[in-house]
């Protein structure tokens, strides 16, 4: 990681959703203009859709050149394609119905009823496969420690952090968090329903340029501290999501409640 993570405590979560779209707006924007396309990894949860939903409802949104927008996420619930309960049906509802993407870029995990059946460990490396092809040499990130391909280096990666500190399908002291061979695992007796979902590996979430944490409410509050104040990655699976560039904590100020005050600057509003 390079730096210590970066803490945006904003008044209420729907302020940290307006303000977390304008910045990834701005953040697209700018890596369209440098090197002609950008890419995204989204998250599901209830602030990933959150800010989601605000980029639809932003008129600034034009700005993007959707069509020149990769989308992965960072996991999925192993559902039946069109359940309300995907990542991905979540996040069509919210903003990519939406926009003008173009299809090839949306690059969704396989469901339970499709290609791969309900195999999810075939579904988390047909995934994987994805990732590495479309890793390109000049943008490629061999994650450190793992040995399962490259995969892009992703512009932003958005991260929810559960109130267990999970991030993506990664949860405290299960399997997952401690892969450091592959880039995509299948996940096994979640303690989130659903049980069976796909997510990415920390070594993978660390290829991003950067790691955008999202938190509102009073329920990640602990959560927040814990993974702020030196907890291992294996009890705090978000205290091992950070960016090559960049972290950044976004949250809401009832989420921030238990942080050492010092730890970050007045808030914007
Ligand atoms: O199940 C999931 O939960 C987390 C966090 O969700 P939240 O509603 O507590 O914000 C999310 O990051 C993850 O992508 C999702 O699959």
């Amino acid at each position: 990681m390079t730096g210590a993570p970066q803490i945006v405590v904003h008044h209420d979560k729907e302020e940290m959703a307006e303000a977390a779209a304008a910045r990834l707006i701005t953040k697209v924007v700018d890596a369209q203009s440098s090197r002609g396309s950008a890419s995204v990894v989204l998250t599901g949860g209830r602030n990933g859709n959150g800010l989601l939903a605000a980029l639809a409802g932003s008129r600034a949104r034009d700005a993007i050149d959707w069509s020149r927008l990769d989308v992965w996420w960072g996991d999925e619930r192993f559902l039946p394609e069109g359940d309300p309960e995907r990542n991905a049906t979540q996040a069509h509802e919210a903003l990519l119905d939406a926009v003008p993407l173009d299809p090839a870029r949306v690059h969704a995990m396989a469901p339970s009823d499709g290609a791969y059946g309900g195999d999810v460990e075939a579904a988390a490396e047909a995934y994987a496969t994805a990732l590495a092809a479309a890793a390109r040499p000049e943008t490629a990130s061999p994650p450190a420690g793992a040995g399962g391909g490259p995969v892009p280096s992703f512009d932003v990666l958005l991260l929810g952090v559960g109130p267990d500190t999970h991030v993506a399908s990664l949860f405290p002291e299960h399997p997952g968090v401690r892969e450091t061979d592959r880039t995509v695992v299948g996940v096994h007796g979640a303690p989130k329903p659903p049980p069976t979902r796909i997510s990415l590996t920390l070594p993978a979430i660390r290829a991003a340029k950067e790691v955008w944490l999202l938190a509102a409410g009073e329920d990640k509050a602990n959560a927040v501290a814990m993974a702020l104040s030196g907890a291992g990655e294996l009890q705090a699976p978000a205290a091992g999501a950070y960016g090559r560039q960049r972290t950044l904590w976004l949250l809401d100020e009832p989420a921030a409640s238990q942080l050492p005050r010092d730890l970050y600057p007045p808030a914007l509003s």
